[in-house]
Parts: C-alpha cells; sequence; structure tokens
C-alpha cells in the first residue's frame, strides 16, 4: 500500500481548502434569502469570496483547521497500523505545508507538538466491513463550533421553551434550543448533528457520525425526515443569522440520528458545525493504496468566484457608514463610532488570543498597545525561502473567550479597539463605555479574505506560546470589520439574543404528539 500516504495526504489537503459541494450549494441558497445591503448579505458575500480564495491558493478555508477526525472502514485482513502511520505521515506533512494549523496542544503544559500529533491527536476510528476497498473520511472540524456543541438530559426546562419531555416533542425543543444557544458563535449559519439516545458518549458520537451525511440526503427514519425538516423550517425564523448578525438563514442542514438508550438516561446530542463544514472522503484501493474515487462529489459544483463582480456592487450599495481606522487610535475617534458602522483598518494590529490575555493579565506587555486594536487570531504562518514569515490564513477566533480579561487589560494598557467574532459580553460592554473601545466583528471563518489584507508581519513576541497563540504584529490595509459593540452601552450581539429567544418562546406549544 505504497500510496496510502499519497491519498491520505490529498484527502487532508482537499478538505482543508475546498469546501464540498453540497455546502456551496446550501451557503448559494442562504446567500439568495437575505435581502441586499444587509449585514447577513455582506457577510455571506465576504464567506463566498473567502471559498473563492481557498479554492485558488489551496489554502485553509478557515485558520482553524480542527481536530481532524478520520472514520475508516477497512476490508478484513487490511492492516490498520500501515494506515494509522500512513495519516501520521500525511498529517505533519500537510501541516509543515500550511495546509493545516498547528492545533494540537498539551492540554496540561500548553506546549504546541508544532505537527498536529499527540496524546489523542489526531482521531481515529476504524471499523470493518465486508466490502473489498477502503472508504476514508474526514473532518476538520473547528474549536468554535465545538464549543457550542450541547447535551440534554431529558426531562429538563430549556429557556424560551418550558419543559421538554423524554418524547419526540420534548427533543424537538431540545433541538430548538441548541440553535437558539449557539447564537452566532460557531460561525453560524451552521449545520447540525443531533445523536438521540446512547450514553453521554455513544450521544455525542451519534450526533457526529450525522455530520458525514450529504446535506442533500433524505432520513429513512419517517419521525425524523419531519423533525429535521421542521428544524431547518423554524430554526431559520429566529432571526441569529450569518455570524449572528441577523438574517433569514441560521441553520444550512439539519441530520438526526437515533440510537437505543438504558431506561434511565435519555440524551439528546447536538453537534454544531460552522459555514465552514469541511468533510470529504476517499474511495482507497486496499491492495496499492490509490486513491480510486471522491465521495460527496454529487450535484451541482457551485462556483461562486463568477458572483464576485456582482457583489461589489451590493457592497457598494450597502447603506452603512464607513470609517477607516489606524492606530494609534484617540477617544474621541473611537466613541465616535457606533453599531452598524463599517470600519476599514490601515496599518498595525497585534494578534491575542486566549495565552495572551492571560499573559497580559499577569504580566507587562511586550509592546506598547496604547490606542492600539487587539485581534482575537490564531493564524497559520510559514516561513519562506528568506526566513520571512508569511500569513497563511488568519480569521477571527471566538472572542467570548476573552470576557473574563478583556475590559481589564483594554483599560490597563489603553487598548482602543479588540476584533474577533461572535460578540463579547455585559463585562466587555461596561469597559468599552468606561474607558471608551470598540467591538469590531470580523467574518468568521474568511481567513484567506483577511491574510489577504494582511501586507507584513513586522514582528512577533511570546512564541513560546506556539504559533496561534503568539503576539504577532500585522501590517494590514483595507482590513473590514463591522463595529457591533460600541462605547455608547450598545450590542447588537445582546439585542440579537434578546429578539432571539423571543422567538424561540414561539416554538413553545406541542407539535409531535
Ligand atoms: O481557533 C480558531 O482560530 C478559531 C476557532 O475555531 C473559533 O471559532 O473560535
Ligand atoms: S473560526 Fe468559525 S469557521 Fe473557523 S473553525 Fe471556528 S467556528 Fe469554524
Amino acid at each position: 500500500m505504497e500510496k496510502l500516504f499519497e491519498s491520505m495526504y490529498q484527502l487532508i489537503v482537499e478538505t482543508s481548502t475546498k469546501l464540498p459541494k453540497d455546502v456551496r450549494r446550501a451557503i448559494a441558497k442562504a446567500k439568495l434569502s437575505e435581502s441586499a445591503g444587509t449585514r447577513a448579505a455582506m457577510s455571506l458575500a465576504t464567506i463566498t469570496e473567502n471559498i473563492t480564495m481557498a479554492d485558488e491558493n489551496v489554502s485553509p478555508i478557515c485558520q482553524d483547521t480542527g481536530l481532524p477526525t478520520f472514520k475508516i472502514k477497512t476490508p478484513v485482513g487490511v492492516n490498520q497500523l500501515e494506515i494509522k502511520e500512513a495519516i501520521y505521515t500525511a498529517i505533519a506533512q500537510a501541516t509543515k505545508d500550511g495546509k493545516l494549523r498547528p492545533n494540537s496542544v498539551d492540554s496540561l503544559t500548553g506546549a504546541n507538538s508544532g505537527d498536529n500529533l499527540g496524546v489523542g491527536t489526531p482521531v481515529i476510528k476504524f471499523e470493518q466491513w465486508e466490502k473489498d476497498y477502503i472508504d476514508a473520511r474526514l473532518i476538520l472540524k473547528g474549536g468554535g463550533c465545538e464549543n457550542k456543541n450541547i447535551q440534554y438530559s431529558l426531562p429538563c426546562e430549556l429557556e424560551g421553551l418550558g419543559r421538554a419531555g423524554r418524547d419526540l416533542d420534548g427533543i424537538r425543543k431540545c433541538v430548538m434550543h441548541s440553535v437558539y444557544q449557539a447564537q452566532g458563535q460557531g460561525c453560524s449559519a451552521g449545520v447540525i448533528g443531533v445523536g438521540i439516545g446512547g450514553d453521554r458518549t455513544s450521544g455525542y458520537e451519534l450526533a457526529k457520525e450525522q455530520l458525514f451525511r450529504s446535506l442533500d440526503d433524505e432520513n429513512a427514519i419517517p419521525e425524523l425526515k419531519e423533525l429535521e425538516e421542521y428544524v431547518m423550517e423554524n430554526a431559520n425564523k429566529l432571526g441569529i443569522g450569518t455570524m449572528g448578525f441577523g438574517g433569514e438563514t441560521t441553520l444550512l442542514g439539519c441530520k438526526v440520528g437515533v440510537a437505543n438508550r438504558i431506561p434511565a438516561s435519555f440524551f439528546v446530542s447536538v453537534a454544531y458545525n460552522c459555514w465552514a463544514y469541511r468533510r470529504l472522503g476517499v474511495k482507497i484501493n486496499a491492495e496499492s493504496g490509490d486513491l480510486m474515487e471522491w465521495m460527496y462529489q454529487e450535484g451541482e459544483m457551485i462556483d461562486f468566484s463568477k458572483e464576485l463582480a456582482e457583489q461589489e456592487e451590493v457592497a457598494a450599495t450597502s447603506d452603512s457608514r464607513e470609517i477607516v481606522l489606524e492606530a494609534p487610535i484617540t477617544e474621541e475617534k473611537i466613541r465616535s463610532l457606533k453599531v452598524g458602522d463599517v470600519v476599514r483598518i490601515n496599518g498595525r494590529m497585534f494578534t491575542g488570543r486566549d495565552a495572551i490575555h492571560k499573559y497580559l493579565s499577569d504580566n507587562d506587555s511586550p509592546v506598547d498597545l496604547d490606542g492600539q486594536i487587539i485581534y482575537h487570531c490564531g493564524p497559520v504562518m510559514l516561513k519562506d525561502a528568506e526566513g520571512n514569515w508569511e500569513v497563511k490564513a488568519a480569521g477571527p477566533t471566538t472572542s467570548i473567550r476573552e470576557e473574563p480579561y478583556q475590559g481589564d487589560i483594554m483599560k490597563r494598557f489603553g487598548i482602543r479597539a479588540v476584533m474577533g467574532k461572535g460578540g463579547m459580553g455585559a463585562k466587555t460592554l461596561k469597559a468599552l463605555g468606561e474607558h471608551g473601545g470598540v467591538y469590531l466583528n470580523a467574518i468568521g471563518g474568511a481567513a484567506q479574505y483577511y491574510a489577504d489584507c494582511i501586507k507584513g508581519v513586522d514582528g512577533v513576541d511570546l512564541m513560546e506560546f506556539g504559533i496561534p497563540e503568539a503576539m504577532w504584529h500585522l501590517r494590514v490595509e483595507g482590513f473590514t470589520a463591522v463595529v457591533t459593540m460600541d462605547s455608547h452601552g450598545n450590542s447588537l450581539h445582546a439585542d440579537v439574543e434578546k429578539s432571539s429567544l423571543e422567538k424561540l418562546a414561539q416554538f413553545k406549544d406541542r407539535v409531535f404528539s
């Protein structure tokens, strides 16, 4: 099976860089549902441009290439250890080539292994089957959406929906609630895999298993088909929309599976996947290791590049104010910004995510942050032939994780703007008002689009935290984001959360008997 490494490498690269056809179609449909000039339409335009750029650059669609999870079916007699070895080598090579971000971190020390290999990473699940070829599937599910997975133990009380009992209607309520609680933080519009039954572990496994289904398939169990259709129709009435900016499409897919349970337990497990729904599969010759066929290839392939010219017109007709920001920014300038303003950033910004925020809460900053912009981002970086850092992918990360630190750090160091995605909470909003700061929402997953706005890397600090967690000094041009929290107490995120909860309450009454 000497070709096995090559086949696995291709599977990894293709999964990270090329969004499957069914997902493209769902995104194209979402785009059609939004009115021109809205924030949702603008975000979807950025997302589709990003998909095209990832195709062209053969670079990661999103910088978070997730926890690679392989599901492999092998004919009886095939050596699974050999397959494992080929996967490990291919993962390390794809990381070296900038197709995967080094994402495997020691949970106790925080050390990044640098090659995506480590205890428990990647995940490889084997199964035997009677066919004569190998079926290898891969999902790259990022951390932001993974953090929005949720498991319900029935019966339970749900915000907005009341009691969810141990029946199909209780399940319906849990699924609706799972979409609400994710808001835009898992880079909506998302896809949910739902597992009914099992135990806490196998329930989540079943939920994730659903993410390997095609978005276009039909559930063979009539009740579940009905549930999937119900959720698709009604979750999209919650008004959360792309990136939680409000809008018509909140969900791109809902797939439900069922397994038996034991009498005392009744779990409903939900695996939330972002729009950057990267999963593919290949059929591999069991003797030679050759790649025989790609999976998920049915139907039309949408070429978003054709729409790019049209999109520029949409952006031009949008009625939001556009403001240019360049650090150092004055308090006066920041206080002039309002929720809904679109900013174009030129000049300097510094990345800082989990490790940096924890560090800055106990230590001095390695650079002067007065008037500066902090970007919640863990990029994919490679060194070029001259030894200079090159940005391969650089979209925002979920900002809410920095909520405990953010306000204090902004005040202490004089930071005027923080940028990420998904919004932040009440503590940060209060600090923005007191200190004079704004929160900027960039489009989650648009890692190629933003990498293109980064014109240079002028330095890096705290490299000991690993590539994603270091503090990169970036020089940008035309880096676009939306003000979603301002210094006047306004938060688009709080507004969407409130209005979506009101909408959720409309689904309180029994639907399935
Ligand atoms: O780790 C990242 O870069 C992003 C993460 O997937 C997130 O959505 O927060
Ligand atoms: S940043 Fe968004 S698109 Fe990327 S992995 Fe995280 S949730 Fe998915």
